[in-house]
């Protein structure tokens, strides 16, 4: 039997549904999802393990037009991860009609091709099918297809599963012939820490995306193990962590009336990041003021973008 192997990245605009995909394709929670735009900063993979393939899920940020030097980076991210990969997934609502953010994106597609190079396939998706009747679907389906050239057009559901199946063996049937890239069982290669900054990022937004659309940044100082465990012998972390807002405005939202809003954002993140690491969790979170952040190189660095 012959065995495939490669790298996916699923494109879309903000929201179109590549985080729950990944997670649906891979069959267990790797990204970190969302009902908001642009939580997605970081590149997460997730493997799909089969017999005869592999498959390896690029979940890129959304890719948009460049607003601010963050945007511009995170756009050059993304073109850099499409010239890598060997499939290309561009996920597109079903729910919503074709607008020109998908237009944009199917135009960097249709120019990402380089010269004298066949062009990596781009599979279009049609996402969150159980949102629009059946007729709706087709209508979708023909429209996508009028909008580029696609390798294939697939419909699928990452809620309740539909077509989940089709789409892996279409996105397999584009990959390479090889060997697997990775050992089976391993979920993800983010560091730690970008999971973990993830989610205090979720905690810390959690209610008040609308005050904090886009100024909030985590980074993960230290994960150190403590060096004596916990009365009952569990092992303990001692996790520091630095929540990044624009201004003291920002940081008085995120902190709450006496500090009590920081406290719960602690408490849900820990719960979390316990799970995440299985280990007690000491989380030490610090609210600072980065003016501007988004717009400083030097900061971006900081940050890791
Ligand atoms: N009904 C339904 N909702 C879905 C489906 N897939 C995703 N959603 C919802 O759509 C919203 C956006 O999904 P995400 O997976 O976070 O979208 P994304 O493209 O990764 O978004 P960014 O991280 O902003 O780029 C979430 O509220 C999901 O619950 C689906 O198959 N059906």
């Amino acid at each position: 039997m012959s065995h495939r192997s490669g790298f996916v990245c699923l494109v879309g605009r903000p929201n179109a549904g590549k985080s729950t995909l990944t997670n649906a394709l891979v069959g267990h929670k790797v990204a970190i999802t969302s009902g908001r735009p642009q939580t997605t900063r970081h590149t997460v993979r997730g493997i799909v393990h089969r017999e005869d393939a592999q498959l390896v899920l690029v979940d890129t940020p959304g890719l948009h037009r460049p607003r601010t030097l963050l945007g511009e980076r995170l756009n050059d991210l993304v073109r850099d991860t499409l010239t890598e990969v060997d499939v290309v997934g561009f996920c597109l609502p079903a729910d919503q009609k074709i607008g020109p953010g998908d237009r944009y994106i199917a135009e960097q597609l249709a120019r990402m091709t380089p010269e004298g190079r066949p062009g990596t396939p781009v599979v279009a998706i049609v996402t969150k099918a159980d949102l629009v009747p059946k007729g709706r679907l087709a209508e979708q389906l023909m429209a996508v297809d009028r909008l580029g050239a696609w390798a294939d057009i697939v419909p699928v559901s990452a809620q309740d599963g539909y077509q989940v199946d089709v789409l892996t063996d279409v996105l397999v049937s584009h990959l390479p012939e090889g060997p697997a890239l990775y050992p089976e069982g391993e979920l993800t290669d983010e560091p730690e820490q970008v999971m973990v900054a993830e989610l205090v990022r979720e905690a810390a937004l959690e209610g008040v995306r609308d005050e904090l659309p886009h100024s909030l940044a985590v980074v993960v100082d230290e994960i150190v193990p403590r060096e004596r465990p916990t009365a009952d012998g569990t092992p303990m972390l001692d996790v520091r962590v630095h929540l990044f807002v624009e201004r003291d405005s920002q940081k008085a939202i995120v902190i709450g009336r006496a500090g009590a809003r920081l406290r719960d954002v602690g408490t849900r993140a820990r719960g979390q990041i316990e799970a995440l690491l299985g280990a007690r969790v000491f989380l030490d979170l610090h609210v600072k003021v980065a003016k501007d952040w988004q717009r400083d190189p030097k900061q971006l660095g900081r940050l890791g973008f």
